[in-house]
């Protein structure tokens, strides 16, 4: 019996009820017919039993090529069918990042790191050295397990982290540079409210090889958004959610538990060209400028260009307001000079532009400006486009004062000299440099 069901399952050819009649009379024991079946057994040569055994085998058959047909992609299965043109050693590296985000994913959820998201170095409280926030331990083991997959990848000659003073040289023959949030929101870890890594994905700048060390990763690593070849965020909630970005629209894969694989659930995700949504910390609606406050005031009575009453939403994860804003449109923001804008507001500039919406600083396109520090801050707003047209066309919206948040802030004077060799001042960030040239000149004092 099990013999003819195998056959029955690897041939495609095979005819279920002509194997079954040619099984010796023992073989179908156990499958008697019920009085009740006994009419119709006498009309047809197979035993009624086999007959429903039959159809369920077949339905099943079915079932399955269209489950096979149905089946949703895996990342691999989807670069692998040109759904983006990406080179074996990119592919190669994101089957490493994929590694690192699961890996991630089932320690953020874990029953025993209990102690690693509640404790935080320095005690949890003040800065470090270059003004980042006191790490959590589940910070630094999440760096951990990031530095070692893409260290085991080959394929990557800098790794520029959160969590690292400096950028990381891993080899000289990696082909691509890595910046990347480990484990970004981890304030909310203990609660267990949705976390993310945040990472972008840069070609090797070959001209910049013959520099020492240290300054060649600082400046792979110094790139300007418009320059990246990949972007992508994971998102730890109750789906596990890889959403990348190749350069051609915006795409996000969902962790299959059974399998292990992130499979294709939103492919070329389009945000909506106007939401009903903003996400802000709003507890700080006293320190906005004026014309942020209007803004929002505005949109809360339904009195913007749109006749709708705006929702808020805040989970205070950026990943996780990201996600929520690129699928239902509207406006993710932080209006003070709080988020990274190498690791952190880049990718997901990236992100939202390749699914139709707009990254901005409140006045200026994120991915065209130039960072010129690894951990430099900025404003943040990103979502939908004509929502993000109206709230710039008020102008004064950048939190640029920070008051009672950030007593040691580190402020830094910079000036950049461009490909055009024009010397260019901005304060705390540099504009519209076509690429990063190495001559930066950086005056850091204490405020
Ligand atoms: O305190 P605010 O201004 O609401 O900032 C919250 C933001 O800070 C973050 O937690 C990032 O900061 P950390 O990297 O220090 O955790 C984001 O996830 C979140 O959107």
């Amino acid at each position: 019996m099990q013999l003819s069901f195998l056959f029955l399952f690897h041939s495609p050819n095979a005819s279920f009820p002509l194997s079954l009649r040619h099984l010796p009379p023992l073989a179908l024991r156990g499958f008697s017919p019920s009085i009740s079946r006994a009419t119709a057994a006498a009309a047809s040569p197979w035993p009624p039993r086999a007959r429903s055994l039959y159809r369920f085998a077949k339905a099943a058959k079915s079932e399955m090529s269209l489950l096979d047909r149905e089946r949703p992609q895996t990342v691999m299965e989807y670069l692998g069918k040109g759904g983006a043109s990406v080179g074996d050693d990119l592919a190669i590296l994101l089957v490493h990042i994929q590694y690192a985000c699961k890996r991630i994913a089932s320690l953020v959820a874990s029953p025993f790191r209990s102690d690693l998201g509640r404790l935080a170095a320095n005690g949890g409280v003040g800065l470090s050295s270059s003004g980042r926030d006191a790490p959590k331990p589940l910070d630094i083991v999440a760096n951990d397990i990031i530095l070692s997959s893409l260290r085991s990848s080959a394929k990557v000659a800098v790794m520029a982290s959160e969590e690292d003073e400096s950028p990381v040289w891993l080899t000289d023959d990696g082909e691509f540079v890595v910046v990347i949030d480990p484990l970004d929101g981890s304030r909310n870890i203990d609660v267990s409210i949705p976390t993310g890594t945040i990472f972008g994905i840069y070609n090797r700048l070959l001209e910049l090889d013959h520099l020492p060390v240290e300054e060649k990763a600082q400046l792979n690593s110094l790139q300007s958004g418009t320059r990246l070849v990949a972007a992508g965020y994971a998102m730890y909630s109750s789906a596990t959610i890889l959403c990348l970005s190749f350069g051609s629209g915006t795409h996000a894969f969902t962790l299959d538990n059974l399998t292990g694989d992130f499979v294709l659930t939103h492919p070329s995700m389009r945000i909506p060209p106007r939401g009903q949504i903003y996400s802000v910390n709003d507890a700080r609606y006293f320190d906005w400028p004026d014309g942020l406050r209007q803004y929002i005031d505005t949109i809360r009575q339904g009195k913007g260009q749109v006749p709708k009453k705006y929702s808020a939403r805040y989970i205070c994860s950026l990943v996780a307001d990201f996600h929520l804003t690129l699928i239902y449109g509207g406006i993710v923001m932080n209006p003070r000079d709080h988020l990274r804008l190498v690791y952190e507001v880049n990718p997901l500039s990236f992100l939202v532009e390749h699914a139709g919406g707009r990254g901005s600083d409140g006045k200026t396109r994120i991915l065209s400006i130039q960072p010129v520090q690894l951990h430099q801050r900025l404003p943040l707003f990103l979502g939908s486009l004509d929502d993000m047209h109206e709230l710039e066309s008020y102008e004064n919206i950048q939190l640029k004062v920070n008051p009672g948040y950030d007593n040691n802030r580190v402020c830094q004077q910079n000036f950049c000299a461009c490909d055009t060799g024009e010397l260019q001042y901005f304060g705390s960030a540099i504009y519209a440099c076509p690429w990063i040239s190495h001559m930066i000149f950086s005056v850091v004092y204490a405020e």
